[in-house]
């Protein structure tokens, strides 16, 4: 099994990561707080109540478990497309596989990565929901203080099930999505790539951004839901189930939830993207 693949998915994932983690702090707290107008508004009281530090909340775990993640997605997905082509990463170009290849190998990369993901995202969406400012002498301190605190909190509290708390509608979310994700990078590179060459490093850029805002768009209705399972049972449980939060969130507050966060989704999704994508080629034909 080439391993390639899932150590240019590590490096790649970890510089994405950090380009968009202050994005994704905003979709997190407006998808899962209401006292916010907006974008623009959430930025600012967040940079005025925790400062800059208070963008990056929840990344130290994300860093870490990024090895693992992005490795388990680029090399599940590239090797799943060798078992059905028979076709490593370098011969692709020359024999392109079908895009029915391409969207089943995404699939299994995203269902996978969605297993291994779930705890690290609940820690993560636990923490960026921390609105306490950074700690000062004095303050009462916010209630998990750290990513090893909440696991264990976490875990003391809810059990090892809890662990894995929004996992449903994360592999819900991850399992087409990542199909659309690949297919999307996939279809532009060859729209602008002279066939049997190597698209160049606009058109990954390029390919990889839309790939990025393509499969996050149509991400979003679950992304919220598995936002809002994640923060349940903090305090008590309010969800039966994915189904019963997509009923009462509806419910509550029109279809538009399924949208929230979708403009800041799509705007950390091009940046991240684009320079996974970018690293990730250049990883393997440097190595190739
Ligand atoms: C819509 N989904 C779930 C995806 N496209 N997943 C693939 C990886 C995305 C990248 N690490 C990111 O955080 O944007």
């Amino acid at each position: 099994m080439p391993v390639e693949e899932f150590v240019a998915g590590w490096i790649s994932g970890a510089l994405g990561l950090v380009l968009g983690h202050p994005f994704d702090t905003v979709k997190v707290r407006l998808q899962t707080q209401t006292t916010y107008r907006g974008i623009v508004d959430c930025m600012v009281k967040i940079y005025r109540h925790e400062s800059l530090l208070g963008f990056f909340k929840g990344m130290s775990f994300p860093i870490a478990s990024i090895a693992v993640v992005n490795s388990v997605l680029f090399g599940v997905y590239s090797n799943t497309l060798l078992l059905l082509t028979a076709t490593s990463h370098q011969e692709r170009r020359a024999q392109p596989p079908s895009y029915t290849h391409i969207f089943l190998a995404g699939c299994t990369g995203g269902f996978l990565q969605a297993y291994c993901l779930a705890p690290f995202d609940l820690i993560k969406v636990r923490l960026q929901n921390q609105t306490e400012p950074v700690a000062q002498p004095g303050s009462p301190p916010p209630q998990y203080q750290g990513p090893m605190h909440c696991a264990a909190s976490i875990f003391r509290e809810e059990g090892y099930r809890g662990l894995f708390r929004g996992a449903w509608a994360l592999m819900l979310r991850d399992t087409p999505t990542v199909g659309i994700y690949f297919i999307t990078y996939e279809g532009l590179c060859r729209q602008y790539t002279p066939e049997g060459q190597n698209p160049s490093s606009a058109t990954v850029l390029v390919a990889g951004g839309f790939a990025g805002i393509a499969s996050w768009v149509a991400a979003t209705p679950l992304d919220v839901i598995k936002s809002r399972m994640q923060m349940d049972g903090l305090r008590r449980r309010v969800y039966q189930g994915v189904l019963d939060c997509m009923m009462s969130s509806v419910r509550q507050e029109g279809l538009g939830v399924f949208f929230r966060g979708v403009t800041i989704n799509s705007a950390r999704a091009f940046p991240v993207n684009a320079v996974t994508f970018l690293s990730y080629e250049y990883l393997l034909r440097w190595w190739g």
